[in-house]
């Protein structure tokens, strides 16, 4: 059997009150995963934990059988974390922030120039790649983030609600470049709560509620599993407002 891009088990997280419950959760290699949930389920704790930003209080977290605890630099290596609040210098260019990344990667400077022009091109930032970052809107700053985290060619990109502020030309440039990362065969697992989004990309979808995962599958099986030919969004509404707040 093939390793798991990312396989999760009986992990727990508390903060003032238990955050994250015993939570099981497996993304295959290549795959493109949805994470949804309503607001406060769990999903940004669970993506900070799996990125190595979070302690989890008990459980396991391996990227391509690497455990992230253990062995959090290696682990690192092969993912790419895109916050939902993109951290950009604001005194680079973006041309000057991706030579910097590529930098902390250990990337020799041709190899860096090539990745960063090929990165800005694809995001439709070659325009602005000497203009500085301090002004930049969301948006952009969003797409120089994401250009940031894929300087590296992790195997596993991870990104909490991505397309938040976007518009659509942006949007689109952003979900292009997720599919075709995709078909280059790396895994995404994805937070959004525009439904829609998930319903096209995700070849699986993972519902979060309290948590814990309340649900998981294709839109097929999700349909199946409520017993209705009906959108996402039914699905999601129809799970969530089945799921008790206590375990
Ligand atoms: N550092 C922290 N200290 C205390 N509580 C926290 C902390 N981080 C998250 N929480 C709490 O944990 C719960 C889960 O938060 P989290 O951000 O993971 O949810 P989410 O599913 O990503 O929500 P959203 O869809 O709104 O982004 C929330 O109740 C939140 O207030």
């Amino acid at each position: 059997m093939t390793v798991p891009a990312l396989a999760i088990s009986n992990l727990a997280k508390s903060f003032d009150r238990p955050v994250i419950n015993n939570l099981g959760l497996t993304v295959r290699a290549g795959e493109f995963y949805a994470l949804l949930g309503p607001n406060g389920a769990g999903k940004t704790t669970i993506l900070r934990m799996v990125a190595g930003l979070l302690q989890p209080d008990a459980g396991d977290i391996a990227i391509f059988g690497i455990d992230v605890r253990s062995h959090p630099l290696a682990a690192k290596q092969i993912v790419a974390w895109v916050s939902d609040e993109p951290m950009v210098y604001d005194r680079l260019t973006p041309l000057e922030y991706l030579e910097f990344v590529a930098g902390l990667w250990q990337i020799d400077a041709h190899t860096a120039e090539a990745k960063s022009h090929e990165l800005l091109d694809w995001l439709g930032l070659a325009p602005h790649a000497n203009d500085l970052c301090g002004s930049f809107s969301k948006g952009t700053l969003q797409k120089v983030a994401l250009a940031g985290a894929l300087v590296h060619d992790p195997r596993l990109i991870i990104l909490d609600e991505p397309l938040t502020g976007l518009d659509a030309g942006s949007a689109r440039q952003v979900k292009d470049v997720l599919l075709q990362k995709v078909r280059q065969g790396v895994t995404v697992i994805m937070t959004t709560h525009i439904l829609e989004v998930a319903e096209r990309m995700a070849e699986r979808i993972g519902v979060i509620a309290h948590g814990r995962l309340i649900a998981e599958g294709t839109l097929a099986e999700l349909r199946a599993r409520v017993g209705r030919e009906t959108s996402l969004e039914e699905i999601f509404l129809d799970l969530v407002a089945a799921e008790p707040a206590a375990a």
